[in-house]
């Protein structure tokens, strides 16, 4: 079976989750959670330190302080020297913290209320044990100067559960912030980890489970995405089969000025196989052929719309917002196709509300694909707002359009109509650029013409989407200057790749 090629999709929990996960598992967990925690950091920062040195441990007033206790006591016993920072009052944390300050203590240690100036060569780690799902607040005051003291060390800057200064749940910096070089969290993952600023202040990701089956103790909200989702779509074609039974996808967008749009949706699903790939152009005497893709059909917009089965629409890329386009969006919404709107038919959507019931109302789930202005305007909202709270946001779209929704960005957040979410944690900035997107929306027909549901295409096509940014910005060791039309070769490859395993990953033949 494929799926057992592809690591599960992994839960993830907000801070409320994560209290009642914790709620369950720590009465009479042995040893303490805390113990875990601080157990599985301090392996961490021994790898990071490869070697004798120099660490600082920065204990905040809580829970989080606790696990920083824990992780010096064991650093110290490993030999290293180990300085602990802790303003609060010893008297005042909470009963496993204090546990954990007092075996700090009896250990030999001892805290300081200010940060220690490094020592001769400087520190070889600095761990931030500050603040984690507690913060309420932005750090001000003393904090706030020992998290920009901590940030300036030269050295591994390790995050014990989440930097300090980030919302757990929104990813927001709510001011200074830890910038991590390492982040291990514990027990499962939280939303802020891997959206909006979480992956920037993190650096290298590590989840330690610490021996608590989350899941099995609480419910999940989220996911992360991986192949395991979509699994059972990835088997290798039969060989009695031809370009009908991978169907039709149409490409709708491309008024003058914009065409480039279109053409690059349109090259990306003939990459991920649909059957035949149909351009429809709003201005259909611009381009009558694209000659370095000569596979692709051009068609007028309102011909390709009338045109009898085709499986899977994606309208919007280069639509712009004139009467034809309204025409064309309002049409393409009553078709019993598969339907992805992007780009400017979402802006279309959100000035209409005939539209936005029209969506609702039909009867196959239509998938839109709007970054963080296209849904504030879907909204009625600011920008701002949907980026405070990414995954409310495209709940709300998903739940009021009925709609499967991909928030897109650092950590693209996927919402189902009825309230469940992912996070994707592939793809990089240098994919933010003028085009990227209408390849999304190409991925997305190619695999709803082949015959995937809303949500399996959707959740594939954003994975794979960021991955083959990845790919290419590995291979060619870009940081920038990534160009939209370089992803659908890399995402054709990587999609071949889950479906036909390369001799590495083929079961192995049991030795006699
Ligand atoms: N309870 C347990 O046994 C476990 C707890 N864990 C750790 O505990 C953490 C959560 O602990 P807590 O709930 O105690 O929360 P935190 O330790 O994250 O912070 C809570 C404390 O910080 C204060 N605070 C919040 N925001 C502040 C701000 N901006 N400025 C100044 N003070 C502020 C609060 O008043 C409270 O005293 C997790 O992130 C994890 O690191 C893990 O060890 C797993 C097991
Ligand atoms: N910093 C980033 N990290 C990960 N993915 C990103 C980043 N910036 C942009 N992307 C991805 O690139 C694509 C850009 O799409 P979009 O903003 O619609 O651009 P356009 O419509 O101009 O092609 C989205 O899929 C988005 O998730
Ligand atoms: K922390």
């Amino acid at each position: 079976m494929p799926s057992a090629r592809f690591a599960p999709a992994r839960p993830i929990y907000p801070v409320a989750g994560i209290r009642a996960v914790e709620a369950r598992a720590l009465p009479g967990a042995v040893p303490p959670l805390m113990e875990r925690a601080g157990a599985a950091a301090a392996a961490l920062a021994l790898r990071l330190l490869d070697g004798p040195g120099s660490v600082l441990v920065a204990c905040g007033p809580g829970n989080n302080g606790g696990d920083g206790f824990v992780v010096a006591r064991h650093l110290k016993a490993a030999g290293l020297r180990v300085v602990v920072a802790f303003a609060g009052e010893p008297a005042k944390l909470p009963a496993d913290a204090s546990a954990a300050h007092a075996a700090w203590l009896e250990h030999g240690g001892s805290t300081s209320a200010e940060l220690p100036p490094p020592p001769p060569g400087g520190w070889n780690l600095v761990v931030d044990a500050l603040f984690g799902i507690g913060l309420q607040r932005p750090l001000e005051g003393r904090y706030a100067g020992w998290i920009a003291t901590l940030n300036a060390q030269p050295c591994p800057r390790l995050a014990l559960d989440i930097p300090s200064g980030l919302d757990a749940d929104s990813g927001r910096r709510l001011g200074p912030c830890f910038a991590a070089s390492h982040t291990v969290s514990f027990i499962a993952l939280k939303p802020g980890l891997l959206t909006l600023d979480g992956p920037d202040q993190c650096g290298e990701l590590h989840l330690q489970e610490i021996d608590v089956d989350a899941e099995a103790l609480a419910p999940a909200p989220g996911h992360e995405i991986t192949p395991a989702l979509f699994a059972g779509r990835l088997a290798p074609r039969a060989r009695n089969s031809h370009k009908g039974s991978y169907g039709d996808a149409a490409l709708i967008g491309g008024a003058p000025g914009m065409v480039g749009a279109a053409i690059l949706a349109g090259r990306a699903a003939a990459n991920l196989g649909a059957g035949r790939v149909l351009v429809g152009l709003l201005d259909p005497a611009t381009l009558p052929v694209d000659i370095l893709r000569p596979e692709l059909m051009f068609r007028s917009a309102p011909e390709l719309l009338a045109e009898a089965g085709i499986a899977a629409f994606a309208v919007g890329p280069g639509l712009g917002q004139s009467d034809a386009a309204w025409t064309l969006v309002h049409a393409a919404i009553a078709l019993p196709a598969q339907l992805v709107l992007d780009a400017d038919a979402l802006n279309l959507v959100a000035r209409d509300p005939g539209l936005q019931a029209a969506l609702a109302h039909r009867s196959r789930p239509a998938v839109l694909t709007p970054h963080p202005a296209e849904a504030a305007r879907l909204l009625g909202s600011t920008t701002a707002d949907v980026q405070a709270d990414r995954i409310a946001a495209a709940c709300r779209m998903a739940g009021q359009l009925k709609a499967w929704v991909v928030l897109k960005g650092c950590g693209s957040i996927v919402a189902n109509p009825d309230g469940h979410w992912w996070i994707n944690s592939s793809g990089n900035p240098a994919m933010a650029t003028a085009g990227i997107g209408d390849v999304l929306s190409g991925i997305l027909a190619a695999l709803l013409a082949r015959g995937w549901d809303a949500g399996e295409a959707l959740l594939a096509a954003v994975h794979l989407h960021g991955l083959a940014g990845d790919r290419v910005c590995a291979a060619q060791g870009l940081d920038s200057g990534l160009l939209a039309d370089e992803l659908a070769p890399a995402a054709r490859a990587c999609f071949n790749a889950w479906v036909v395993p390369s001799p590495a990953d083929a079961p192995q033949r049991p030795t006699e």
